[in-house]
């Protein structure tokens, strides 16, 4: 947790402030009991009431002075702390928003989400106690014992006794808490999991009737949780009577044995009363450093959790000094391309070689699982090869900034995701600074003029999140607008014609021949009639390559080309 301390550097001037401060409410509360005892033996006993007065008025002044440090430090440590969590959550979006896809499959979303919000309130929360009282409780401690042993060092032993006994119990608490803690966490990141895998697969799971099972799996998630934070509770709510009553009888003891002092003269009556005070103070400081102990280890749980994702070095990073891309990127090379999932045993691309040339048409065809969505994702280096390179022109990828190797490249991948806005802005979202003419002239060649044309508001009709209120080949017609509106130098498609009637994606292909005619045009497809037009048809076979060549010559040279185009056309189209 230390660690993340270092994103409080910039508010240290607020945190000294907030040491002072309860510096001071400290001692105005170790004050308090002393001239207490001086009213009673000065002013009750001799019946001075001029003194009970004066001093009586002090204690006002002294408390009220005392009450507004404590206002002051309340409100500056929470001031820095909200920052620190701001700025720690800041800082955690814009390195995980680095991360390659290798990342986020180790760590998973859920778990991204609950340590970039739940775990930093944890640290955050620690942190505004931890300012309070880091100082308040020792000095509490330390001054209490001196006050008390100034009024009787003889019955100061029995609250030397105590001590050990309140260490001890907190000890016990806190090393059985720590581990439940720490699986509390884990079990949070399993439920937001559960839970977001129910809100967006909503009507998957409507339409199967799996709504009971689902709740099942979230009550089990939920249950399972509720058990580790009942037995969390149990022990904490189990520490503070235990601690009462250890300091119950405390006091019971100093009565009883002040009683027998002050017979024997050893201490007036005053002095009882403040050191009676002053055991109380020290037991409280006790409580209030083992909610600590208690706090402090969840938060360094969670502070653990937050550094991990700090730590983690994104594996796919720009070179030391990368090449700068041809303004127009040119052919994809792929050389030699070999490539494993990060703790597969078996390849998802092995040995894959093809040039796909600038102006041509590249199309990819395989079976589910055949490696086709990964071929794709080696090209703006969402992954890198395991071995052999991926080139464009001359220059290896990885070689090249990332962010001006996805400059050049227009992505259209398989499942369309659109964002919360108008159909305008999310086209706008592949050229930040595109015209309304471009954005128009984008969804045309997408073939989604018409559609947007017969919703009320035209391109500013609102898409909601997600895109859920277009359909799915509006929503692939639109994600192919977001990547014509760029004008890349590369096109990727990835399935993208998919949810397209044969009409529409005839059409939509016809319109992009002219608009991407200098481009290098990938296209992975299921479909034989969207790829039989390519000037080059790549088979893949368990991440094999089974064939390359055009329509005719892998229907001459291929069987598992033949075996898909049996599968699908008929026979005068083959012919
Ligand atoms: N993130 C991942 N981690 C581990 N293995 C993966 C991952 N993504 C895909 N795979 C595996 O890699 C292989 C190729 O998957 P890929 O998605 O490239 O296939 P595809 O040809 O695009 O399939 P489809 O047509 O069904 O989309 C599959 O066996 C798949 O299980």
């Amino acid at each position: 947790m230390l660690k993340l301390f270092r994103f409080m550097k910039p508010y240290r001037t607020a945190v000294i402030f907030t040491l002072v401060l309860v510096f001071l409410q400290t001692l105005s509360d170790l004050y308090l009991p002393t001239l207490m005892s001086d009213i009673v033996d000065d002013g009750v006993v001799p019946g001075d009431t001029g003194y009970i007065w004066r001093i009586g008025a002090l204690m006002l002044v002294i408390a009220a002075l005392g009450g507004v440090c404590a206002v002051g430090a309340s409100y500056l440590s929470a001031k820095s702390a909200g920052a620190f969590g701001r700025d720690l959550r800041s800082r955690v979006f814009a390195h995980v928003e680095q991360f390659s896809l290798n990342e986020f499959d180790k760590i998973g979303t859920a778990s991204l989400i609950t340590r970039t919000t739940n775990d930093i309130t944890q640290v955050q929360m620690v942190l505004t106690m931890l300012m309070r009282v880091m100082v308040m409780a020792p000095l509490m401690c330390i001054g209490g014992i001196i006050m008390a042993m100034s009024k009787d060092v003889k019955l100061s032993l029995v609250i030397i006794a105590v001590v050990p006994v309140l260490a001890i119990i907190i000890l016990l608490v806190v090393m059985r808490s720590i581990p439940l803690f720490k699986s509390m966490q884990t079990k949070i990141d399993k439920l937001n999991l559960v839970l977001r895998e129910n809100l967006t697969g909503i009507r998957v799971i409507r339409s199967f009737n799996r709504t009971r099972h689902e709740q099942g799996r979230f009550n089990a998630a939920n249950e399972d949780l509720t058990q580790t934070s009942i037995a969390v509770n149990r022990l904490m709510a189990g520490l503070m009577p235990v601690m009462m009553l250890v300091m119950n009888l405390a006091s019971i003891a100093i009565i009883w044995y002040g009683g027998k002092r002050i017979e024997a003269g050893g201490i007036a009556v005053g002095d009882l009363i403040a050191f009676i005070q002053y055991a109380w103070q020290i037991m409280f400081a006790l409580i209030f450093a083992s909610m600590m102990f208690v706090m402090v280890p969840r938060a360094s749980a969670s502070a653990a959790r937050i550094q991990e994702v700090l730590d983690m070095q994104p594996a796919i990073q720009d070179a030391d000094a990368p090449q700068p891309m041809p303004a127009r990127a040119g052919s994809v090379v792929f050389d030699n391309v070999t490539f494993y999932y990060p703790g597969a045993e078996v390849p998802a691309l092995s040995n894959i070689s093809f040039t796909a040339e600038p102006g041509k048409a590249t199309a990819i065809i395989g079976g589910t699982g055949s490696g086709k969505s990964t071929l794709i994702h080696l090209i703006p280096r969402f992954y890198d090869a395991s071995e052999g390179a991926v080139r464009i022109g001359n220059e290896d990828v990885r070689r090249a900034s990332q962010e001006q190797l996805r400059d050049s490249i227009g992505l259209v991948p398989q499942k369309a995701l659109l964002f919360t806005g108008t159909i305008a802005e999310n086209i706008r979202f592949g050229k930040e600074d595109a015209t309304d003419e471009e954005i128009r002239h984008a969804a045309a060649v997408a073939q989604a003029t018409d559609f947007i044309g017969s919703m009320p508001e035209g391109y500013d009709s609102i898409l909601a999140q997600g895109g859920t209120n277009v359909s799915g080949g509006q929503k692939q017609r639109l994600s192919i607008a977001r990547a014509l509106v760029r004008r890349p130098s590369i096109y990727l498609f990835d399935d993208s014609f998919s949810a397209l009637d044969f009409k529409t994606d005839a059409k939509l292909r016809a319109a992009l021949k002219t608009e991407t005619a200098d481009a290098t045009l990938i296209i992975v497809a299921q479909r034989v009639s969207t790829v039989m037009d390519a000037d080059q048809i790549i088979v893949l076979e368990e991440g094999k390559i089974a064939g390359i060549g055009t329509h005719r010559e892998l229907l001459a040279n291929s069987e598992v080309y033949r075996e898909i185009v049996m599968s699908q056309l008929s026979e005068e189209e083959i012919a």
